[in-house]
């Protein structure tokens, strides 16, 4: 399977291709489908274009979003992945609300897997999943040590307890759910994710290297992440 390394020269850079590419995928389901059915990423990574997507001009009733994994907190709670984007993006363009399908994680890992895996049954597979990847190398809510729900029965989604980054109780899609998605586009920045990209770069089996769509993943970073000049 293909990992295609994008090296963006700039924060203007890097925006442009994450639109770019978000919008080809959206043009893609458009005409094969008539619906984009798109997965979101959450942490603070994708905040930037989700911005810009507010700032554009799109059918939004022709979108479906769903979620890549949530964090188990209150609904509204600023920490949700949730948040993020209805901040920055949802809550700011006219798309329907029952096109927005939020995990509920607030019912707790176990009863927010179940009822997200429910929902998820009848949705047929996305066209674009975003992911970021943490500095340990985890995406979604996928970590280390963890099962990331890769083998071929695996469910659509897991509960996870014990996450190493806070909060420890979240849901989260597994790698085989993910792998099946038509494109899949890793957005990371910043040294802090040095260290993850080149572990994966490197051939370790960090959870974001799980992520093994038939089409092959692409991975969107910036000049500091990627550690060398491109
Ligand atoms: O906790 C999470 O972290 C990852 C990475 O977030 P970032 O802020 O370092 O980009 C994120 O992709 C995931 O959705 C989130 O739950």
């Amino acid at each position: 399977m293909a990992t295609r390394w994008h090296v963006a020269e700039d924060e203007t850079d890097w925006l442009a291709q994450a639109l770019a590419y978000t919008l080809a995928a959206e043009a893609e389901a458009l005409a094969e489908h008539g619906q984009f059915r798109v997965c979101l990423a959450g942490g603070g990574t994708p905040g930037r274009l989700y911005r810009e997507l507010a700032a554009t001009a799109r059918d939004w009733p022709r979108w479906q979003v769903w979620y890549g994994d949530e964090r188990c907190l209150p609904p509204g709670h600023p920490e949700r992945n949730s948040a993020l984007a209805e901040q920055a993006w949802l809550r700011r363009v006219p798309i329907p609300a029952a096109n927005v399908h939020s995990i509920p994680a607030e019912l707790g890992a176990r009863a927010g897997a179940e009822v997200y895996a429910r929902q998820l049954a009848g949705a047929a597979r996305f066209d674009l999943v975003l992911l970021g990847l943490g500095e340990d190398g985890h995406t979604a809510s996928l970590f280390p040590g963890h099962d990331w729900g890769t083998a071929a029965d695996a469910p659509d989604t897991l509960a996870v307890f014990d996450a190493p980054k806070p909060p420890p109780e979240r849901v989260s899609l597994s790698a085989r759910r993910l792998s099946e998605a038509r494109r899949v586009l890793f957005l990371a920045g910043g040294a802090g994710k040095r260290a993850a990209v080149a572990a994966w770069r490197g051939g370790a089996a960090i959870p974001a290297a799980a992520i093994r769509p038939a089409a092959g993943v692409d991975v969107l970073i910036d000049q500091s992440a990627y550690g060398e000049r491109a």
